[in-house]
């Protein structure tokens, strides 16, 4: 009979299986953690960019420099990548 504190938790039906999945989850956690830092330094060094621009009397928003992002997204993830580069600008200059 599994231990069904630990299959209950992870959906695996053999211990084996909940032993590798409470691994990989550590490190999907640690991954995440990773991706939220790096998500809140984009963040910062995109409002740096779009403080000089609007101090120097220019927009928020670069369009061109947007679809470039996009772009890069796309060619790497797919469409969902498109989702993802929306999601990032949108978190690092707001809804537009
Ligand atoms: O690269 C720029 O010019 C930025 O302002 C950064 C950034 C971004 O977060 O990627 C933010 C707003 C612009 O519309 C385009 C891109």
């Amino acid at each position: 009979m599994p231990d069904m504190t630990v299959t209950e938790n992870t959906g695996a039906r053999t211990e084996e299986a909940a032993a590798l999945i409470g691994d990989a989850r550590e490190r999907v956690n640690t991954l995440d953690d990773r991706i939220i830092g790096l998500v809140q330094e984009r963040m910062a060094v995109s409002a740096v960019i779009q403080d000089a621009r609007i101090t120097s009397g220019g927009r928020r928003v670069n369009l061109s420099r947007e679809m470039e992002i996009l772009g890069r997204y796309r060619e790497a993830l797919g469409k969902p990548g498109t989702a993802l580069a929306m999601t990032l600008l949108e978190l690092s200059r707001g809804r537009v």
